[in-house]
């Protein structure tokens, strides 16, 4: 558990939920519990459990092994309550283009008995930056429009629970820019998310706390600083006044050193530092040993290993743990 969230009670609760599809164990044994106001990430490739596992928790899938709890309640045995407290955003459109875009939303509104849905309509029109098109034939919105209409349907009844099933998949960065900044709007509001995504940058950006999910089976699950430096490294890369080869940096200290060019060298080490601006303490002493190898840094240059790389270090260990090695 994330230790701010200590003494709190999670408002999504999966244990050891597993769901065959005939031989396929499409999710294998996953626990995982999501707390209030938070953004959750779930990242994983193509066909790794995510959708299904969504599907699970939101009610879609009803046979499944382990048990899934939203607020304290069963989804199966309380499902009509808990489908009161979930909204999903699915990965394909899920409105009639025919219906204008008020309606979509009033007549979704309506199914779940919402009182004032007329004025709910309205607002979430509002906010989402779609007034101008309530009267509109849905199907003539633009594809960010029609995104944004989707997550308004998802929140009519006001869940308490947001999924968001790979919501910037195949739109452009300035929409993607758009979407996200609705959706840290959105938790600000108070809503809990959990998105799934390929997008790695989209995890970064957005997640509080980040599951890895392949092959079914939940890899980890660590808050996003975390996951960095526990699988993260920092990098410098040092361009020379001369030739220098990198067996030169043996006793170095670092986990690692490549040659990029004759003249630079990348150094990578652990870092436990959270703050980017903060100087690791090992750079001092990589800056002294150069000077008493008689090497002149030119140029130097600073980074840290980004989720991607770290998603491929993990997906690879679990190919080599299952005797694949697919990934690596
Ligand atoms: N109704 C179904 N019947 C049979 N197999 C299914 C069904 N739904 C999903 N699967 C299989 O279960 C596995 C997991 O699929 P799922 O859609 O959950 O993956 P995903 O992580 O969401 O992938 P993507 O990122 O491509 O959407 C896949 O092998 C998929 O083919």
């Amino acid at each position: 558990m994330p230790t701010h969230l200590e003494g709190v009670e999670p408002l999504l609760n999966v244990s050891d939920v597993s769901k065959q599809f005939g031989s396929l164990t499409a999710v294998d044994s996953v626990s995982l519990k999501v707390y209030p106001g938070e953004i959750f990430a779930l990242l994983g490739p193509n066909g790794a459990g995510k959708t299904t596992l969504i599907g699970c928790i939101s009610g879609l899938i009803q046979r499944f092994s382990g048990s899934i709890h939203v607020g304290g309640l069963d989804v199966r045995e309380d499902y009509p309550t808990v489908r009161q407290l979930v909204g999903l955003v699915p990965q394909e459109l899920n409105f009639d283009g025919f219906f204008k875009a008020r309606q979509i939303l009033e007549y979704q509104g309506g199914f779940f008995g919402v009182r004032n849905y007329r004025e709910r309509a309205a607002q979430l029109l509002e906010a989402f930056s779609l007034t101008s098109k309530a009267e509109a034939n849905s199907r003539w919105l633009s594809g960010g429009m029609k995104r944004r209409l989707m997550i308004c349907k998802a929140l009519v009844h006001n869940p308490a629970l947001l999924f968001l099933d790979e919501p910037t998949a195949g739109v452009d960065v300035e929409l993607r820019d758009e979407l996200w900044a609705y959706v840290r709007r959105l938790r600000e509001s108070g809503t809990t998310i959990v998105l799934t995504t390929h997008y790695l940058e989209e995890a970064e950006q957005l997640a509080d706390r980040i599951g890895v999910i392949n092959n079914g089976r939940l890899l980890l699950v660590e808050r996003r600083n975390e996951l960095l430096n526990h699988y993260g490294e920092r990098w410098l890369q040092v361009t020379f006044h001369r030739r220098v080869e990198k067996g030169a940096f043996a006793d170095s200290g670092c986990n690692r050193v490549e040659s990029i060019k004759p003249r630079t060298c990348r150094f990578y080490f652990r870092d436990s530092t959270l703050d980017e601006g903060e100087t690791p303490e090992i750079v001092p002493r990589l800056l002294k040993q150069f000077e008493e190898m008689g090497l002149m840094p030119l140029r130097i240059e600073g980074g840290r290993s980004r989720l991607e790389d770290i998603f491929r270090k993990v997906i690879g260990e679990d190919g080599a743990d299952n005797g694949g090695g697919e990934n690596e």
